[in-house]
């Protein structure tokens, strides 16, 4: 029976037209760890161990009334494989110093590439910087390790066009972020004048196709906090791109039904958004569950229900506008657990993972790759990454705690049980 399970699903799949590359589900050890009576397993395992399957098994007509009902199906220990093309995270800081050597093998070991934020102390404010921080990143690396960071510059009122021109002929640096003054962590040189001062700036990064990095929040105090997303779209952003047609512009880590209704509206080759993993799981009440939570404090701000579900639709949509950035965070645990604690969460140790969950949940895995792996490069106009990861469904559980030099980083899910385990990692 099991041979025949083995060596007739892919096979059955395959004769509907199933598109079994873009599933990348399928691997045949998953049959390895199930018992079945064979007279009708098929639908049982779409239904209840594939979800995925259970759209396309639609969408495909196949006679899912055939089999009949399931009988004596006995599953002891199904182990599902996705294998995918490895991710990249379009939105990570990495910090400096002893920080980054103790965060930057959790994104080497899961991402291909991904998009350093500047808000350092001082801030990467030049293509001289930016260099500078580069190396230091590469030696921070494990021996071995093929992981890309793609650097950016913090945008000031005073950046001039020719730092533009310079950091595209660096060929390391690949976007320009814009911080508001003040609006998260090491903001203050941030910008004031987006529209005035910045607007050569912004001319040149059209010349030199380098897109222009949101954080999407007013910082006007009489703003509420849980509004400052959507006042953004109205007054900045929607502005912005009235404006600026031509420039690229990726709002970052998305927090609202608003945000998500706007980058819709756009046109795909120039406006994107990331979503972060904590934005996609919790809600605003997780920051005041039981007590204070600062380690699900961030910026934007978690918010409603309604929101979060927003933004689950979105990237499950396979909308190529929405694409992976963790905004993995770290900060040393007192920094958090303090009087007046940071804004970040650090999450790179579980964001797949996590993100693998919330397909998985949405009936969407077959849109997960796409997701993490092919809308960020195709908006940015890189190669897609060639090696894969695999991602097995098998419990784990997180780190309490992370110790380093300075001190400990608590992660996001910190001792909790997550259900896919990303595994191992082809050489590239
Ligand atoms: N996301 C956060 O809450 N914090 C980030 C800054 C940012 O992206 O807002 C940080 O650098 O700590």
């Amino acid at each position: 029976m099991l041979s025949s399970t083995r060596s007739m699903f892919p096979r059955y799949l395959s004769s509907y037209g199933m598109p079994m590359h873009g599933l990348v589900v399928v691997d045949c050890n998953l049959y390895d760890f199930i018992e079945v009576d064979f007279t009708e397993p098929l639908i049982w395992l779409s239904s209840k161990m594939i979800k995925t399957f259970a759209l396309p098994c639609k969408a495909a007509k196949l006679p899912c009334g055939e089999f009949g009902k399931p009988n004596q199906v006995k599953a002891s220990r199904a182990r599902m494989q996705l294998s995918i093309t490895k991710p990249d995270d379009w939105h990570l800081h990495l910090r400096d110093g002893d920080l980054l050597e103790a965060v930057v093998s959790h994104s080497a070991q899961h991402f291909g590439r991904a998009v350093v934020m500047p808000n350092l102390r001082p801030p990467i404010t030049t293509a001289a910087a930016a260099m500078a921080y580069h190396e230091s990143i590469l030696k921070a690396l494990p021996s071995g390790s093929n992981f890309t960071p793609l650097m950016t510059l913090y945008l000031t009122d005073s950046t001039s066009p020719s730092e533009i021109k310079l950091a595209r002929e660096s060929g390391i640096i690949f976007a320009v972020k814009l911080y508001p003054a003040g609006a998260t962590t090491n903001s203050q040189d941030g910008v004031t004048d987006l529209f005035g001062k910045c607007a050569p700036v912004l001319e040149e990064m059209i010349e030199q196709n380098m897109p222009l990095l949101v954080h999407g929040e007013v910082t006007d105090p009489d703003v509420d906090i849980f509004d400052r997303e959507k006042v953004f779209v109205d007054t900045v952003l929607r502005p912005l791109i009235e404006k600026f047609p031509r420039l690229k512009v990726v709002m970052e880590h998305v927090t609202t039904m608003d945000a998500v209704k706007f980058v819709e509206s756009c046109d795909g080759g120039h406006v994107a958004a990331t979503v972060t993993p904590q934005h996609l799981v919790l809600n605003r009440n997780s920051i005041f569950q039981g007590g204070l939570q600062p380690h699900n404090y961030c910026l934007p701000v978690l918010k409603r229900e309604i929101h979060r579900q927003a933004l689950v639709a979105a990237v499950t949509s396979g909308d190529k506008r929405f694409f992976l950035g963790t905004d993995s965070a770290p900060h040393e645990r007192q920094r958090k657990e303090c009087a007046c604690g940071c804004a970040g969460i650090y999450n790179s140790p579980v964001a797949l993972s996590i993100y693998a969950r919330v397909f998985e949940k949405a009936g969407a895995l077959d849109k997960l790759e796409a997701f993490t792996s092919f809308n960020g490069p195709d908006f940015y106009g890189l190669p897609r990454n060639t090696s894969k990861v695999k991602l097995t469904k098998t419990p784990w559980r997180v780190p309490k705690s992370f110790s380093y030099a300075a001190g400990e980083i608590i992660p996001m899910a910190a001792g909790e049980t997550l259900e896919w385990l990303v595994d191992s990692v082809s050489p590239q």
